[in-house]
């Protein structure tokens, strides 16, 4: 998990619980809420989630749209920016994303928690989801 200083109050808040739940988090930073620039967090993320170092990644933001962009520029990374438990649940079973980034000017703790927990549990449909996925990896490649 990481957050720029708009996100990082609620990703230390969401760290400590998820710990508690039993998930192994590591805490990326940033660990102050003195600003800075959020793409060097993205690619600490990304980067664990692309080797295999971690299963699953979260980014915090402001409104989560300059982290969204910065995630799905790396190859291997399909980043979702859910402000809700739908959308939590359409990242996860439509389009298997492995990055989750959260907005977190836009969202209550509960909320928060909310997508958190269902976009944790929410399988893969796999099927034709599974084609589509495919193809959006083949345009990495220039399409
Ligand atoms: O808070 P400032 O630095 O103005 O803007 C940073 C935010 O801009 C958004 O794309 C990101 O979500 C990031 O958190």
């Amino acid at each position: 998990m990481a957050g720029d200083h708009n996100g990082f109050a609620l990703k230390s808040l969401l760290c400590s619980e998820l710990s508690a739940s039993g998930h192994e988090v590591s805490d990326l930073g940033t660990h102050t809420a003195e600003e800075v620039d959020y793409p060097a967090l993205c690619v600490e993320v990304c980067t664990r989630v692309r080797d295999g170092r971690a299963g699953r990644g979260i980014v915090l933001g402001g409104s989560g749209l300059g982290e969204t962009i910065a995630c799905n520029k790396l190859p291997g990374i399909r980043a979702g920016l859910c402000h809700d438990v739908w959308t939590a649940g359409i990242s996860r079973g439509n389009n298997d994303a492995n990055v989750l980034v959260l907005p977190a000017k836009r969202l209550t703790d509960d909320q928060a928690r909310e997508i958190v927990s269902t976009w944790l549990g929410t399988p893969f449909k796999g099927g034709k989801h599974a084609r589509r996925v495919a193809q959006i990896a083949a345009l990495e490649g220039g399409g």
